[in-house]
């Protein structure tokens, strides 16, 4: 559970010139209070009175080094020069001490949690990704640095200057009169402890609202996603109704409950706000008609002490702003508190710190291996396997048979519960995994492409390649087939902004892609599954021409895909159930022939 400590350590880092800047500003603000006492000093000498005993001394020390008597209008000189420092001197120093830091503190402490959160991204175990959708951890994201961002100049540059300054009038206060002072002190303390408990209650249901919105902008997420979905099943009414239902709902709760709260607490601290301020008026009315204090103090009194109840609303009001923002900080630091991926630890940022280059011949051997999701439901269970070098092998059987979950086990997206995987001999576990991942090159059925052109995406996993590599991978991948159609060909801008590929050519694409990282085991993941028959074939005859280059390895569920294989892999609830190139498996009487002939006729034998 994220909490507020957590908030506070987000700007750790600049812990030293954020107690600089924060005391700088408070100094200022504390500073400003000299004027009114000042301008009450000067009614005091104007009206005849005396000088407070402290202000006096320090006229008199004055007059002595300038060698002049200390006459009412040395006092006034005084004075006034007291006065230009603290407001013209100060005014061109001020924005550089506060505001200057306050935003570069803000500003650079982005920087670098946005920076953590992306890598935190790059690190999340890949199942976090199966369980939420992109909007909603890119809203959330989004929300918690913009939120940190604005708080910080607001909560270090005003709010906490600004209680010192009440510090401060409540220190001028109490050495004119006590009782003032008194009044003063608990009024103030009454109205901020009522008003932070209220927010206290208005932040849990900003949380239920915020938790709303990021439903919503799930939802919305995944109906830009899955429009062809929407649109094929030509739910559009029910999605836009489901959706409008939610902000409706939202709004209920954010006017009615949320605002609501927030109006009614303002109202309550005006009217409170302004009869203590009539009550300051009337007491020091009072001692001033008594003759308790001079003129020039009851000036002083009443325009710090309205200065300090004009603070009122500010203070609340930023902390209302803190209140509302708060859970969306908590939410993002409950993100980046998400453990890691197991891969997580070995994954290196530093390009200064290369992983170690491996070469594999492509070896593998898959030892006893067993594997579950959750303990209590294993999925691959005593996975024996042997893979020579450059022999393509072929995983089929039902669908759910666990065939991707050893891919993953491969690819070291999950650890084994039991058993490992050799490559070459060595334990892939004990190997540095980025350099390890970096031998492996996998082709999904959804090929992913990135906004850029179409060489920068070829080029992905090794933006080193030479033009010749690119040429000689797209020539077995055939995607020389489709590039001439494309209107700047190998610059032609693909992808978000630029133009669809099919999935055939964008099969391709991954296969060239893969090729160019020079791989030593080679994985189609179901690359044909989603193709026609012509792209199929085209896909096929690529797969054909690397067969032998390297070890590969092929999901299939069209048993066309997986014929010329040197070997056929038949899984059947997380165990190997049959193991032999097509026509020993046909031979046989077993599942591959079931399967094939389903495929072949429709039928079962
Ligand atoms: N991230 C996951 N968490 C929990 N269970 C999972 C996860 N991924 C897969 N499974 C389960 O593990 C089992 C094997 O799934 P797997 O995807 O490996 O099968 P498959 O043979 O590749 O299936 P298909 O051919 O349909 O892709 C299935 O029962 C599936 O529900």
């Amino acid at each position: 559970m994220a909490s507020f400590q957590d908030i506070l350590k987000y700007y750790r880092r600049y812990r030293k010139a954020s107690v600089f800047s924060i005391a700088a500003s408070s100094a200022f603000e504390i500073i400003d209070l000299v004027v009114p006492y000042a301008i009450g000093q000067i009614l005091n000498v104007l009206s005849g009175q005396s000088l407070d005993r402290g202000l006096q001394q320090f006229v008199n020390g004055t007059a002595a080094i300038a060698g002049q008597t200390p006459t009412p209008s040395f006092s006034l000189l005084v004075l006034m020069v007291i006065i230009f420092i603290v407001t013209v001197v100060r005014a061109p120093i001020q924005p550089w001490i506060g505001a200057w830091y306050h935003w570069e503190i803000a500003l650079r402490a982005r920087r670098d949690q946005t920076q953590k959160a992306i890598r935190k991204i790059l690190t999340l175990p890949i199942e976090f990704y199966d369980e939420n959708n992109p909007g909603r951890i890119a809203g959330r994201i989004a929300r918690g640095l913009a939120n940190h961002t604005w708080t910080y100049p607001e909560i270090a540059g005003q709010f906490i200057p600004k209680l010192f300054r009440v510090l401060g009038i409540f220190a001028i206060i109490l050495s004119i009169e006590w009782r003032i002072a008194v009044l003063f002190a608990i009024s103030f303390i009454l109205i901020l402890t009522v008003s932070f408990s209220k927010l206290k209650r208005l932040t849990d249901k900003e949380e239920v609202l915020d938790k709303h919105q990021e439903s919503t902008e799930s939802r919305t997420s995944e109906i830009v996603t899955n429009i062809k979905t929407v649109k094929a099943f030509a739910t559009e009414a029910s999605e836009f109704k489901r959706q409008s239902d939610r902000l409706n709902r939202e709004l209920k709760t954010v006017l009615f409950s949320i605002h609501y709260g927030y109006v009614k607490l303002a109202m309550q601290q005006r009217t409170f706000i302004q009869i203590c301020v009539f009550a300051v008026l009337v007491l020091t009315l009072w001692a001033t008609v008594n003759g308790e204090i001079s003129l020039g103090h009851f000036v002083t009194t009443l325009t710090i002490s309205s200065m300090a109840y004009s603070e009122l609303e500010p203070i609340s009001n930023l902390g209302e702003v803190f209140a509302r923002r708060y859970s969306s900080m908590i939410r993002f630091h409950e993100f980046m508190q998400r453990p890691l991926g197991k891969d997580a630890a070995s994954i290196t940022f530093h390009p200064s710190e290369p992983s170690p280059t491996y070469a594999f011949s492509g070896k593998l051997e898959f030892h006893n291996l067993s594997f579950g999701y959750s303990p209590e439901r294993p999925v691959l269970q005593n996975i024996q396997l042997l893979i020579q070098p450059y022999e393509t092998v072929a995983l089929v059987g039902r669908s759910g048979s666990g065939k991707s979950t050893l891919i993953k086990l491969l690819c070291r997206y999950f650890e084994p519960n039991q058993g490992n995987i050799l490559i070459d001999g060595q334990d892939i576990a004990t190997l540095d995994i980025t350099g390890y991942r970096k031998r492996l090159a996998i082709v999904h059925q959804e090929v992913d492409v990135f906004n850029g052109t179409l060489l920068d995406n070829l080029t992905y996993g090794n933006p080193i390649a030479t033009f010749e590599q690119v040429k000689e991978a797209c020539a077995i991948a055939r995607v020389d087939e489709f590039i001439h159609m494309l209107p700047q060909g190998y610059h032609t801008v693909v992808g978000e902004r630029g133009v669809r590929l099919s999935g055939g050519q964008r099969q391709r694409l991954g296969i060239a892609r893969a090729l160019l990282v020079e791989p030593d085991i080679l994985i189609f993941d179901e690359a044909t599954s989603s193709l026609d028959y012509e792209s199929e074939r085209a896909i096929q005859l690529a797969m054909r021409r690397i067969q032998g280059t390297r070890t590969t390895i092929i999901i299939a569920h069209r048993l066309s895909t997986v014929r010329e294989a040197d070997k056929i892999v038949v899984l059947e609830q997380g165990q190997i159930v049959e193991v032999g190139n097509h026509e020993q498996l046909l031979k046989h009487q077993g599942i591959y022939r079931r399967l094939h002939s389903l495929q072949e006729t429709g039928e079962l034998v």
